[in-house]
């Protein structure tokens, strides 16, 4: 594996890796690496020659308050799991070097951006879609792997590949992969390790309470009385916050109040022990 720190060697190793017609799938993440990310990563390799990841704690996309200092980095070890799995190319800048001093640019996208976490987190879809733009710039890549754990961060990506010509032929090449869970049904996470041990078995109450509120809704029960007791039961169960138990259609994300004949989708924000986890779910699949 190249392991890269700067641009200029970042062209050079991309040109290398193309050579005779390679193709190259991207997998980009914020580091502390899980089994989510190496499912992104073996999907990746599925579709495409070589696959490359990037480790970059984006500061742009987090608000005041919010755990950018926390945040786990842990570069050595994952490194090491990164050679094992036969990952071609680590592309890991430095804060400096991807946000050079003068640096002025924004890429804000409305519509799926709007409600949910971008609600939530006022400007972090606008760091996400600035560093993913800048991202596909720099690698070049012919197809990427997004998880659909961040189901709201897949659909602005999905946008921005769009709008703005990001991939060959368009948004097609964006691959979303299933939410990769723990074995008791939480959605595995890099932030779920700030969590203590009480914390964490109260957690998995999440994706429990998800699948009880959709069965509920696919049987007709009332979408507002049901999420409001899907609220109700995160708090009795020690969840401190619920930021958004919502219905959205699963593409546009528009907030709905019946599923009717819509593909939709019950997305989550909640609060554990200071830890805020997101989880999402389809309705009407069966
Ligand atoms: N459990 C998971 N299943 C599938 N994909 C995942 C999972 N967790 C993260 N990903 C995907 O990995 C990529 C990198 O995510 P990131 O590095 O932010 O990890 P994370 O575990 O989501 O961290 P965080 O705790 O910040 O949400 C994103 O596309 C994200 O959706
Ligand atoms: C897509 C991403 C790498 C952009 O910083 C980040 O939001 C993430 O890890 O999900
Ligand atoms: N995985 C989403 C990145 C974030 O919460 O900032």
């Amino acid at each position: 594996m190249q392991t890269v720190n700067h641009l200029e060697m970042l062209r050079n190793t991309v040109s290398e890796l193309r050579e005779g017609g390679k193709t190259i799938a991207l997998v980009p993440t914020m580091g502390a690496l899980h089994e989510g990310h190496l499912t992104l990563m073996r999907e990746a390799a599925k579709l495409a020659d070589h696959v490359a990841v990037s480790i970059f704690v984006n500061p742009t996309q987090f608000g005041p308050g919010e755990d950018l200092d926390a945040y786990p980095r842990q570069l050595a070890e994952d490194s090491a799991m990164l050679e094992s799995e036969g990952v071609a190319l680590l592309w890991a800048p430095s804060v400096q070097e991807m946000y050079p001093a003068g640096f002025a640019s924004n890429i804000t996208v409305s519509g799926v951006s709007s409600g949910f976490c971008g609600a939530d987190r006022p400007g972090h879809f606008d760091g996400v879609a600035t560093v993913v733009c800048k991202l596909f710039h720099q690698v070049l890549p012919d197809i990427a792997c997004f998880g659909e754990k961040d189901w709201q961060q897949l659909a602005v990506i999905r946008q921005i590949a769009r709008d703005l010509d990001l991939t060959r032929p368009f948004a097609s090449d964006i691959i979303g992969v299933p939410t990769v869970r723990e074995p008791d049904g939480l959605a595995m996470s890099s932030r779920n390790r700030y969590l203590d041990e009480e914390s964490r078995a109260a957690a998995a109450t999440l994706p429990r309470e998800m699948r009880e509120a959709i069965a509920r809704i696919e049987d007709g029960q009332h979408v507002g009385r049901t999420l409001a007791a899907l609220e109700d039961a995160l708090l009795g169960a020690g969840f401190s916050s619920v930021d958004y138990a919502d219905l959205g259609d699963a593409d546009s994300l528009e907030l709905l109040e019946k599923l009717g004949d819509r593909k939709g989708r019950l997305l989550v924000a909640a609060r554990i022990g200071g830890t805020r986890l997101i989880d999402n779910m389809p309705v009407g699949a069966r």
